[in-house]
């Protein structure tokens, strides 16, 4: 209860910094990332050259706040052991997969019937199929718990009739060249391995999404290796982190329908034999754009190298990919992302923070006088494909 009391009495403290425009202070915790952060804090301190020259909480960039917002959660948190291991969001991320049932007994039935009869499908069937479950994926990032301030925001529908209805909401669909891609890989054989790394965004129903496409992945031989990377702290309400992933897995394993529960075996069995493989890397949870990935976690950035194919979940990652800048919506993503290039690389995203590049000359004009919110509601979604160099 002493722990308890103290967490509370440093979230308070925190709520007040932020509502009252309080300078941004450095971290005081030891942990692993305290020295990076703080140094970033001196580098955005760097770049002021006015007032007293802090930074600020309503006068600094949104992604570096909201990223030391819930920095500072988790420092509340480890001053306060015995709780210090404590995930604030634990119960809300439980509560949108146990709410999303229904869906992802319909996600897993679709699947499990469909890996049953995979080797008969002909190459179209299969792009189709391929198609289907990266929008599948793409919807299910409508049901994060940051966007919607920690309120319910689970899958109560079935995703999978709604597929033909949503596609006129997809603004850029780079679909045919992931498709190209891994195809040919696969026709060609040329490499022993295909690897496709997926970069996790939200836990719960989002989470099922993605290990249902990885699972398709391996199913339809268009990938021999799915690695995931998730966040070493709780990130952004409904981030995905190491126990989010081995929770859901053995939920799903022991959920009492046939087809649920045989995926939750077959997902354990890939675990098992190295076939799907979780990454862990501090990185994730830094105020860094991943033009800096190099430079600031050079083995992460080796590390996703490896792969044929990386696909970054979700609106955050958009925001780190293009450095959350004021960019034309005609400027190509291959400009926006600023030199990160580690493999050819795709982002699966529906629209919640106001940017997007690579559009058709008009098209956000249009938008904008059709739909005025359509860049933050989550309406919208992408496919955005930076191939080969
Ligand atoms: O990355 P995700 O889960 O798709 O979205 C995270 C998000 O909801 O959090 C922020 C709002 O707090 C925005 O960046 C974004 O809309
Ligand atoms: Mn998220």
């Amino acid at each position: 209860m002493e722990a308890e009391k103290k967490a509370i009495s440093l979230l308070s403290k925190l709520r007040n910094e932020l509502q009252t425009d309080k300078p941004i202070v450095p971290l005081v915790e030891k942990f692993v990332d305290t020295d990076v952060w703080n140094q970033y804090l001196e580098y955005q301190q760097s770049l002021l050259n006015e007032g007293d020259g802090k930074p600020r909480w309503f006068h600094s960039p949104w992604l570096f706040v909201e990223c030391y917002m819930y920095r500072r959660i988790h420092e509340a948190i480890i001053q306060s052991p015995p709780i210090n291991d404590f995930d604030v969001f634990k119960e809300s991320k439980e509560q949108n997969f146990f709410e999303s049932q229904e869906s992802i007994i319909a996600l897993c039935t679709h699947l499990q019937e469909l890996v049953r009869t995979i080797d008969d499908l002909d190459e179209n069937q299969l792009k189709n199929e391929f198609f289907k479950f990266l929008q599948i994926s793409l919807w299910g990032n409508k049901c994060d718990l940051s966007l919607s301030g920690g309120e319910s925001s689970s899958q109560k529908m079935s995703i999978i009739n709604s597929l033909e209805d949503l596609k006129p909401f997809i603004l850029v669909n780079d679909f045919e060249h992931l498709w190209s891609l891994l195809s040919s890989c696969k026709r060609t054989r040329e490499k022993a391995s295909v690897r496709v790394d997926i970069i996790l965004d939200n836990a719960g129903f989002e989470l099922v999404t993605d290990l249902v496409l990885a699972d398709f992945l391996l199913s339809s031989k268009l990938a021999t290796e799915v690695h995931f990377y998730g966040k070493t702290i709780p990130w952004f309400v409904s981030d995905t982190t190491v126990h989010d992933f081995n929770w859901l897995v053995r939920q799903v394993k022991h959920c009492n329908h046939k087809w649920m529960s045989r995926c939750g075996a077959d997902w354990e069995r890939y675990i098992e034999m190295g076939r799907w493989v979780y990454h862990d890397h501090v990185f994730w949870t830094l105020p860094h754009e991943y033009s800096a990935m190099s430079q600031v976690a050079p083995d992460l950035y080796a590390e996703l190298q490896k792969a044929h194919l990386i696909l970054f979940k979700g609106d955050l990652n958009y925001r780190k990919l293009t450095g959350d800048r004021k960019w034309e919506f005609t400027i190509p993503f291959h400009q926006a992302l600023n030199g990160f290039h580690p493999a050819p690389l795709c982002s699966i995203r529906t629209l919640k923070a106001e940017i997007q590049v690579g559009l058709q000359p008009g098209q956000g004009e249009q938008l904008s006088a059709t739909d005025p919110h359509w860049l933050t509601t989550g309406k919208y979604g992408v496919f955005q494909f930076d191939g080969p160099l």
